[in-house]
């Protein structure tokens, strides 16, 4: 049974002035649906326009032409029910652990007791029941990646947003996240778009993976991902499937990867 999309671009272009009057195009004609409970990995060569994609749908930029629908409204300012991850994240160091995860839902309205007895299930969930009170200078990278998670997941998204969230994290901590991010989203019914430049990290997630041109960005190829969940990343990554399904992907991508060097020796 097919459902309405929660999320579609239809033949979406962003173009950008530059600084010297020339125009960029980032995006161009992108066409691309996500439906509720799905997990979407966007992957693509550096710099052809995946950020850009994400903003079309978050409202940060509207298109040049083409649509951006969340819900089956095209989008206008930022949507409700949109969380959002980045590989910066925004916890705020005055605030503890607690605090920071209590900040959305108290913007929404909840008192501060409502919204920290809220924010208790969230931070319990992601592990950091014991330091609730620390503030994030006292806490590790992946422990703050995961106040991030916690503060982004309180709020319920119906669409999460996630530009590389954790390619600044150690190689073991990363998988962690990972895990942990399955684990959480599991019990949601959240679309998910996640960017991403690792291919490895796109298939262990997702659905399905959209494979980017070289910029300006449109979608070369889509690939579903029939990988059993729940998954753990780091042994379905030892599987003869995982690795048939990263073969055919990588075939499509290093075209585009390929594409991007050229470009860029020929600039330099
Ligand atoms: N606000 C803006 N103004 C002008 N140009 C922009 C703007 N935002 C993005 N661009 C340009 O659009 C292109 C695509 O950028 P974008 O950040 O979407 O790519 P990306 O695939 O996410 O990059 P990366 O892989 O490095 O994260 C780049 O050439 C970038 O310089």
């Amino acid at each position: 049974m097919t459902t309405a999309p929660v999320i579609e671009l239809r033949a979406a272009t962003k173009r950008f002035r530059g600084a010297t009057g020339g125009v960029h195009t980032a995006v161009r004609e992108l066409t691309l649906s996500v439906q509720p409970g799905e997990f979407v990995a966007v992957v693509g060569p550096t710099g052809c326009g995946k950020s850009t994609t994400l903003s079309l749908v978050s409202g940060l930029e509207p298109p040049s032409s083409g649509v951006a629908l969340v819900r089956g409204e095209p989008v206008l300012g930022i949507p409700d029910g949109i969380g959002y991850m980045f590989q910066n994240d925004a916890v705020q160091p005055w605030r503890s652990v607690l605090d920071n995860v209590a900040a959305g839902p108290r913007y929404r309205g909840l008192s501060k007791a409502k919204a920290r007895e809220k924010a208790r299930v969230w931070v319990d969930k992601v592990g950091l029941g014991k330091f609730a009170g620390y503030y994030p200078h006292q806490l590790s990278g992946g422990m703050r990646k995961r106040v991030a998670l916690a503060a982004t997941l309180v709020n319920e998204p119906e669409i999460l947003l996630m530009d590389e969230p954790f390619s600044a994290l150690d190689v073991q901590t990363r998988a962690l996240m990972q895990d942990e991010l399955l684990r959480l989203w599991s019990g949601t019914n959240a679309a998910v778009v996640f960017v991403t430049h690792d291919l490895d990290e796109a298939i262990a997630l997702a659905d399905k993976v959209i494979v980017m041109t070289a910029g300006p960005a449109t979608v070369k190829a889509g690939f579903e991902v029939h990988l059993p969940r729940p998954r753990l990343v780091e042994e379905i990554r030892m599987t003869p499937e995982f690795q048939s399904v990263y073969r055919e992907i990588w075939e499509s991508l290093r075209e585009e990867v390929d594409k991007t060097r050229e470009r860029s020796v020929v600039a330099s």
